[in-house]
């Protein structure tokens, strides 16, 4: 079960990679998971937005954290399952399937779509808490339309079972009064802003870009926490071209196309209605790739 002391450092969102008939390719998931948990990272998110959730079907979760409990069972790397959706009760069904299949704790996002007020989102949040499991509430008003306020926040924060949260909300606010505060950890979930969040405050990132030179970004939380912040600022900026570009369409569609590109998975295949990048933009990236050692993969 994680504890908030866990929480600090990279955490890695996996994508489900998806034949090209779209079903899920639990070959690729094996080999491409095993490389990202040989680096030394805090955690790993089954799941998440990178792993395209709102189209994982519930028997399909079942495999993937059936089949990552395996891959991490020789490791200290704690298993965090996206198991929010924008409906109470099937976040709550999710969340206690995750418990049952030995999930460490849940993702939890703030219900998109519904545009809930700020009483639903507690409401939403002390739903899934009463499972038991730990949970790591993920804000993210870009793509759930509402966010969460300070005040909302900090409730949630308070809740027994609630061990920190992820936050995409764009502004460093959030993280800075929570840290003011002393509340329970926050992980920047904002790939371009980590090493700004980590000077605010934040624990550490749940980064979907370190699917790719993962030990890069380890490195960078390593030379922040030591207090070499000139070394973390030279190595952040070696990456920030490629964050770029890597946000530049939907997440995780350049990401899948560069596992793609480097044999790590087999097809860059998502779900509808994501589709795979532009033209436009595999061509960036490919000039990118040629760069001399312009990415390096998981290890
Ligand atoms: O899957 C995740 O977790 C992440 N999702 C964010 C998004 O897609 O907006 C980005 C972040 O890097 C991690």
């Amino acid at each position: 079960m994680l504890t908030e002391q866990q929480i600090y450092g990279v955490y890695v969102p996996v994508v489900t990679p998806f034949s090209t008939a779209g079903e899920v390719d639990l070959d690729s998931y094996q080999r491409y998971v095993k490389n990202i948990v040989n680096n030394s990272i805090q955690g790993l998110v089954v799941n998440g937005t990178t792993g395209e959730s709102p189209t994982v079907s519930l028997d399909e979760l079942q495999l993937l954290v059936g089949v990552s409990r395996e891959l991490l069972k020789s490791t200290t790397i704690p298993l965090v399952v996206g198991t929010g959706t924008n409906d109470t009760r099937s976040t709550v069904k999710r969340t206690e399937l995750a418990a049952n299949l030995g999930a460490d704790a849940a993702l939890v996002v703030v219900p998109y779509y519904s545009r809930p007020s700020q009483e639903g989102i507690i409401a939403h949040f002390r739903k899934a808490a009463e499972v038991g499991l730990p949970i790591i509430a993920y804000d993210i008003p870009g793509r759930s339309g509402v966010g969460m306020t300070l005040d909302t926040a900090r409730t949630i924060l308070e809740m027994e079972h609630v061990v920190g949260l992820k936050d995409c909300s764009g502004s460093p606010n959030l993280v800075t009064e929570l840290a003011r505060l002393r509340s329970k950890p926050v992980l920047c979930g904002d790939d371009l802003h980590f090493l700004e969040m980590l000077g605010c405050g934040a624990a550490g990132g749940m980064l979907a870009s370190a699917n790719v030179q993962t030990a890069d970004f380890l490195q960078i939380y390593h030379y922040f926490a030591a207090g070499q912040q000139e070394l973390a600022e030279a190595a952040f900026e070696q990456l920030r071209s490629l964050m770029t570009l890597l946000f530049k369409e939907s997440n995780p569609a350049p990401i899948k196309w560069l596992l793609q590109e480097q044999g790590e998975i087999a097809s860059d295949t998502l779900r509808l209605p994501l589709t795979s990048i532009t033209s436009a933009l595999a061509e960036e990236l490919q000039v990118h790739l040629q760069q001399p050692d312009a990415v390096r993969l998981t290890s």
